[in-house]
């Protein structure tokens, strides 16, 4: 069976750096999955009614994090199953990974620096590239974030080809999560 006919047991969440594609790559697995999709930093900026560069100008990080904890628990409590793209700095906070790892898959999109500043490039809406130099400022989140990301379930290269090669990557990838540990309906099925 592939992960595409799979019925997913639980939402799959995606964690990793600014571009490294949570939001490009999860529309299109929430699609290919049949499954809703939802972005965390969109769903933050509706609850703020402003855009995240507006929230850090006006009341800066230590609150954007705090909107951020209580939108993602907010959206694992009352959303059914579905695919969400995580803000870069969610799986970071203690309580919001942990309740991922409790609730969700897990999915690390990784990539290399050279491709993440390549991506992150094409747009200028991420507050914390602007505080300094971008390749700097990617290269300290990810020193300190990697082996953080690293406790996510499964592991996903991003850094070559185009979103859909990512995508079979990721479907690819949950395939074997899944055989590997069914779900406990999965297992009476099987006994
Ligand atoms: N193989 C690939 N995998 C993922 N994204 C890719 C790939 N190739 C190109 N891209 C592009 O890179 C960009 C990734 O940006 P995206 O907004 O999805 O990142 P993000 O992880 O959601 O970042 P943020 O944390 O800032 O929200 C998109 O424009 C996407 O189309
Ligand atoms: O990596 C981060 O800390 C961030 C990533 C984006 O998804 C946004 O959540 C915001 O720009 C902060
Ligand atoms: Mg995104």
């Amino acid at each position: 069976m592939t992960a595409s006919s799979h019925s997913i047991p639980r939402t799959i969440a995606l964690v990793g750096l600014m571009g490294a594609g949570k939001s490009a790559v999860g529309r299109r697995l929430a699609s290919r999955l049949g499954m809703p999709f939802i972005d965390a930093d969109t769903a933050i900026e509706q609850a703020a009614g402003c855009s995240i560069e507006e929230i850090f100008a006006r009341h800066g990080e230590a609150e954007f994090r705090h909107g951020e904890r209580r939108v993602i628990l907010r959206l694992l409590e009352n959303e059914p199953v579905h695919v969400l793209a995580t803000g870069g700095g969610a799986f970071i906070n203690d309580e919001t990974r942990q309740r991922l790892k409790e609730q969700t898959i897990t999915i690390w999109l990784k990539a290399e620096l050279p491709t993440l500043l390549e991506r992150v490039g094409k747009r200028s809406n991420r507050p914390l590239l602007k505080q300094g130099d971008p390749a700097e400022v990617l290269r300290r989140l990810m020193d300190v974030r990697y082996p953080i990301y690293a406790e996510a379930d499964v592991t996903v290269e991003t850094s070559t080809g185009p979103v859909e090669e990512t995508v079979e990557r990721v479907l690819a990838a949950l395939d074997a999560h899944l055989g590997r540990t069914p779900t406990p309906s999965e297992r009476i099925a099987a006994s």
